[in-house]
């Protein structure tokens, strides 16, 4: 968008056509719901581990939600989202509203409460149900949010699934926000959202052919909501923003067009985001909506055309301000979209909003008192961005502030032309790299001879993802020392000591590939962020991963250098204690960049090659200091994929050299391993090959190896742990049950190349269930090793 397209007069768009002084509405599509201090979180783990009743879980809840609804209301937004607060995921709730629950859980039809909603995200009986009167039931899958660092539960689908109104959830709070003053707009993930990001595993079943049955508990939804009076319902369809098979494109007017006869006093609001709607456009724009939502900051250049072509019953809603991102919004950029807005089709028949919810961004930058002044003034939180929205919409109808337009381009200015951000040497070193950089020196098989003679591993080889139990002892301890009540000394003594049990525990139980537990780290990203130049990292900043976790994206800012060794001194301190292989841990390069907080002033890739160049002077560090094992994790390689298979070529091409260019400079012998976890293999699985890490551990247990498939039927060259624990739900797998995936995995892939260990890191669980969990796994990997041995070794 053009900046001269926009008239100003001091300093302030000008008003120069019949609409000045009409406001403009503004409105947020969600809010998060965490909590400015993880009050969500703290409340939602009290009732879990049994401090806190169902009750007094309710009213947090319902507390957040009235702070929320008032911080929204104060900082001038129209039209105030409800149902976009959850106690764990909002698909969840959907699956929960629509009565889809999974046989397994023994549903009675009654509207589910809590306790049945956590059990379906979090597994219930065995160990992990303190109630001890369920049978075990195994959580529904999780699976990452579009391409963000959200995970939600996958709803599950039968060719016998029907649906029925299954919970009050939308229509207590929309009652409940009425109560208290505000007529919200309930949000609603759309019926096509709903079934496409659900999964079936019934062969030749196509979910779609659900719609029939679920369209009309949409409708009795919309139906009661207008009862309740409500005006405006927002339905969710990000998959608008994906390439759509013909027969999901045509189901969507008939469903439109019977939730639009549901309730035909109801506004509704079709929101899409993530990207561009390219070829969904023309059919977004025949479904009979009253407004349309588009993200124009990861859809701008089709701008010129939505605008061409919106029908003229329908008000567009700009999302100007960017959801998923932490920088403060470019006025001028945002105003030359709205002033274009105003032109074609007047301040009525539009509104202003951020790009998406803002639940992937941190709540408030009030709470970051002692961060760096300068790069402060360069950011915007959820809070922050609807005020930008209201200032906005202010600045489009003739009557914003002069002065909030100057300081934002003064603070924009600041950023691009700060000292600070640009580091020449960094610059310099990320051109000259080479495509010899990208390679390891010999091929895989020469590799894989000369590390089976340096280690001698057993069959079946056993080792962990990394992370131990970060239990709050280890949390406490960092947050007093963070203080500044433990002196440093005491911290890493205290760390050492945490390593050193970490270790004797993985001799006593019996692993073969032992790692440090991962103590000294708060997050595998965040903590990389901390000790690398060119990042901010917030000491509030929070934003919910899954359930009640959640994570600190640390503010890629600037050019990126190391200017110290990060792991060396705890891999080689944890190496001094055993004979046995101690594994280097990093984050790889596209994780750190991918569940960071991005600069968006040079390409993605040339700040992943940056990052990329960090963690190899790492790698060859921890080799130098004798390490033989190093994993570099990369579990968000695949949720960095672009929404559309257009763009995958150019996105799969730099990142897989960012991950070669970490791992390629070390000698033969040392073992690369990686791990990625909570993901689709199967459409970049010859990706995932070409990355020519010597082992990969996935996750696959949830799926019952169903994600394994791509790696047989892709004939993977290198070694492969697929996980046999699913360490996000708190049910401990018996050893008969992982030995029977391990079975699953030896049916199809070559023995001698299979790796045992979890699906992902261990720090969510507590010790006990660690003990029992890894002791059934080392007895799984000797029964199999037992069995196997004589075909292998004969
Ligand atoms: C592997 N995953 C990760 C993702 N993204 C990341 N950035 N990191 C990941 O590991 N995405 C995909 C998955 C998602 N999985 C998880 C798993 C676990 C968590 C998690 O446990 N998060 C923690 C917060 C972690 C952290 O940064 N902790 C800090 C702060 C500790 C803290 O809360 N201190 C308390 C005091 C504690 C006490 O006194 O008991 C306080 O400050 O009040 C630290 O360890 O120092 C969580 O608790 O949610 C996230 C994603
Ligand atoms: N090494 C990390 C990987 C998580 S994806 C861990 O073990 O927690
Ligand atoms: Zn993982």
């Amino acid at each position: 968008m053009n900046k001269k397209t926009m008239r100003y007069e001091n300093g302030v768009p000008s008003a120069n056509t019949a609409d000045v002084d009409k406001n403009i509405m503004t409105h947020n599509l969600g809010f998060p719901r965490i909590g400015e201090r993880r009050e969500l979180k703290r409340a939602t783990e009290a009732f879990w581990n049994g401090s806190l009743s169902l009750d007094e879980l309710k009213s947090a809840g319902a507390e957040l939600r009235r702070q929320h609804w008032l911080l929204q209301k104060q900082s001038g937004i129209d039209l105030i989202p409800s149902n976009d607060f959850s106690f764990y995921d909002q698909m969840l709730d959907m699956s929960c509203l629509l009565g889809n629950i999974p046989a397994r859980f023994a549903w009675d039809g009654a509207a589910v409460d809590l306790p049945l909603l956590f059990q379906i995200a979090r597994g219930s009986g065995g160990a992990g149900c303190a109630c001890g009167a369920h049978t075990p039931a195994v959580a529904s899958e999780m699976t990452k949010w579009f391409d963000t660092n959200y995970h939600y539960i996958v709803p599950e689908f039968h060719r016998a699934t029907t649906f029925q109104l299954g919970a009050m959830k939308p229509f207590d709070e929309f009652s409940e926000a009425l109560a208290l003053g505000f007529r919200t707009k309930p949000v609603l993930i759309g019926p096509l959202t709903y079934l496409y990001l659900g999964k079936s595993h019934e062969v030749g079943f196509d979910r779609l052919s659900l719609l029939d049955r679920l369209l009309p508990v949409y409708e009795e939804i919309l139906r009661r909501l207008a009862g309740l009076g409500a005006e405006w319902v927002q339905i969710d369809e990000p998959v608008l923003a994906l390439d759509l098979a013909a027969d999901w494109q045509a189901a969507f007017p008939a469903a439109f067009q019977a939730l639009r006869g549901a309730a035909p006093s109801l506004k509704l609001m079709l929101a899409t985001y993530f990207g561009e709607l390219r070829d969904n456009a023309a059919l977004a724009f025949r479904l009979p909506v009253d407004a349309l939502h588009i993200d124009l900051t990861r859809g701008g250049s089709e701008f010129d055309s939505i605008l061409d072509r919106v029908p003229e019953n329908i008000t567009l809603s700009l999302g100007v301000v960017d959801g998923r991102n932490i920088w403060k919004n470019d006025f001028e950029l945002s105003c030359a979209f709205l002033e274009k807005a105003r032109q074609k089709l007047g301040a009525a028949r539009m509104m202003v909003a951020p790009s998406c919810s803002l639940l992937h961004c941190p709540v408030s930058l009030r709470n970051e008192e002692s961060m760096d002044a300068e790069i402060r003034e360069w950011l915007a939180f959820a809070e922050e961005k609807l005020s930008e929205v209201t200032e906005l919409s202010q600045l489009a109808c003739g009557n914003g502030n002069a002065m909030a337009l100057h300081d934002n381009q003064v603070a924009i200015r600041s950023r691009l032309g700060s000292a600070r951000v640009h580091r020449p040497e960094v610059k310099r070193r990320s051109s000259a790299v080479t495509p010899d950089d990208s390679r390891r020196a010999s091929s895989y098989s020469v590799r894989r001879e000369k590390q089976r003679s340096a280690l001698r591993l057993p069959l079946f080889p056993t080792t962990t993802i990394g992370s131990f139990p970060q239990t709050s002892e280890v949390r406490s301890v960092r947050r007093r020392f963070k203080k500044g009540d433990v002196s440093e000394a005491d911290y890493i003594s205290f760390l050492k000591e945490k390593t050193a049990e970490c270790v004797r525990f993985q001799e006593e139980v019996g692993l073969d590939v032992l790692v440090h537990g991962e103590f000294e780290r708060n997050d595998m990203v965040e903590y990389f962020g901390e000790s690398l130049d060119g990042f901010l990292f917030t000491a509030n900043g929070w934003v919910q991963s899954y359930g009640s976790r959640c994570v600190k994206p640390p503010v890629i800012f600037g050019d990126v250098q190391r200017p110290r060794a990060m792991t060396v001194d705890w891999s080689t301190y944890a190496q001094s204690l055993t004979e046995r292989p101690m594994k280097g841990m990093l984050t790889g390069p596209i994780t750190i960049l991918q569940w960071s907080f991005v600069r968006d002033d040079q390409p993605r890739r040339e700040t992943a090659r940056q990052i990329a160049l960090a963690i190899r002077d790492e790698v060859q560090d921890l080799e130098r200091a004798g390490i033989r094992i190093i994993q570099i994790d990369e579990p968000a390689l695949r949720e960095g994929l672009p929404l559309r298979r257009s763009d995958w070529a150019v996105y799969l091409d730099w990142s897989s050299e960012a991950f070669r260019i970490s791992a390629s400079g070390v000698r033969d012998e040392t073992q690369i391993h990686t791990h990625m976890c909570y993901c689709e293999f199967n459409d970049i699985i010859d990706t995932i090959a070409a990355l020519d890490a010597d082992v990969i551990s996935i996750e696959t247990s949830r799926s019952s190896m169903e994600l394994l498939g791509a790696f047989v039927t892709f004939d993977y060259p290198n070694e492969i742990g697929p996980g046999v624990w699913d360490i996000h739900s708190p049910r401990v797998p018996s050893a008969e049950e992982m030995r029977s995936l391990l079975r699953k995995a030896v049916a199809v892939l070559p023995v001698d190349k299979l790796w045992v260990n979890p699906d992902c890191g261990l720090k969510t669980r507590g010790w006990p269930e660690v003990t029992i969990a890894l002791g059934h796994m080392i007895a799984a990997a000797r029964a199999l090793r037992a069995e196997f041995r004589e075909s292998v070794y004969a």
